[in-house]
């Protein structure tokens, strides 16, 4: 079987760690450490969120500049620090496999609206007065995030990954391939075929759905640090949800900086493919691949899979 693995940025760094390597690194050992017995069993791709990384990236500036990289060069820092992280910990747990962590691009629409509506939360929280000072300072949008604030920036649609026929390949040959981190790295192609960077963060979930669709993927597993999707989250009535429809899902209504994204890429994936596709806790991942765990989405809501006629 061929999997898509997206993993959430809170597998890389969890809401009030200290951004520091150790800890990054730390949390991607564990990680792996359900990712590689995944990759025993099965053709395995692996997408990564860069939220936390690419915020702090772009508050810190380039060393005796005043402005900061763009965040399309900034991407392709997150894609290639987490990527090595993730690439030598797959190593050191699979001896013998081939493993590689690949820069890729996402291509965007030039005109997409979401240019003029900044909705993407990356970097830390702040306090409010904090984020209004830094935005004045920076010139940045920032949006509340739960209790805090946090920075916004444009996130386009995704809608082609530019090395989608490259990794299709490493994946038939075997390769464990890690790739379209943070979204990809957010690109636009002008008239003449050239493709250039633009200031934006894809979004990742959203990529990995249509990514995963592109590879011809079974399965498709965005895991994170909930168990389950809850209906009614955060009020008295909340419940988990263990196996429903795109349609299901689509009557209810989840917040557009956490579950909204994952829950819109899971619902893609299943109504394009027909194929299962699910929401769990990362270290329960083998448990949601046999429908054991983890909110399972399929055409009919039942599993295992079985025809709609
Ligand atoms: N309906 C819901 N069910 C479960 N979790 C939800 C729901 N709505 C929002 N969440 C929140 O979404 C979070 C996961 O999203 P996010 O923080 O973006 O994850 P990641 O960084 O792993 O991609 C959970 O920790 C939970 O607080
Ligand atoms: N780019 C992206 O979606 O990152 P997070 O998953 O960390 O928010």
């Amino acid at each position: 079987m061929r999997v898509m693995v997206a993993i959430g940025g809170n597998a890389v760094l969890r809401r009030g760690q200290p951004p520091d390597v150790a800890v990054q690194t730390n949390n991607i050992h564990t990680a792996v450490r359900t990712l590689a017995r995944l990759a025993l069993e099965h053709e395995l791709v692996i997408t990564h969120g860069n939220g936390p990384q690419v915020g702090l990236l772009a508050s810190q500036g380039a060393p005796g500049h005043r402005a900061p990289y763009p965040l399309d060069t900034l991407g392709a820092q997150t894609q290639g620090m987490i990527g090595y992280w993730m690439q030598q910990a797959l190593q050191n747990a699979l001896p013998g496999r081939q493993v590689i962590a690949m820069v890729t691009q996402t291509l965007v629409s030039a005109v997409d609206p979401a240019f003029g509506d900044p909705a993407k939360f990356v970097g830390p929280v702040y306090e409010r007065e904090e984020a209004g000072k830094l935005a004045a300072e920076h010139g940045w949008t920032v949006k509340q995030d739960g209790a805090q604030w946090r920075r916004v920036v444009p996130s386009p649609a995704p809608r082609r990954v530019v090395e989608t026929r490259l990794i299709h390949r490493l994946v038939r040959e075997g390769v464990v391939v890690v790739c379209a981190g943070g979204g990809g790295i957010p690109v636009v192609r002008d008239e003449r075929g050239r493709l250039s960077g633009v200031e934006a963060v894809v979004d990742k979930d959203l990529t990995s759905s249509m990514l995963a669709e592109s590879l011809e993927c079974d399965t498709f597993l965005i895991l994170t640090d909930v168990p389950r999707v809850l209906r009614g989250f955060g009020t008295p009535h909340q419940k988990e949800i263990t196996y429903t429809t795109p349609h299901e899902l689509r009557a209810m209504e989840f917040p557009a900086g956490s579950m909204g994204p994952k829950v819109e890429a899971v619902c893609r994936f299943v109504e394009t493919t027909g194929d299962m596709a699910a929401i769990g806790r990362l270290d329960q991942a083998e448990r949601i691949l046999h429908g054991a765990a983890g909110t399972i989405v399929t055409p009919n809501g039942r599993w295992p899979l079985t025809s709609t006629l």
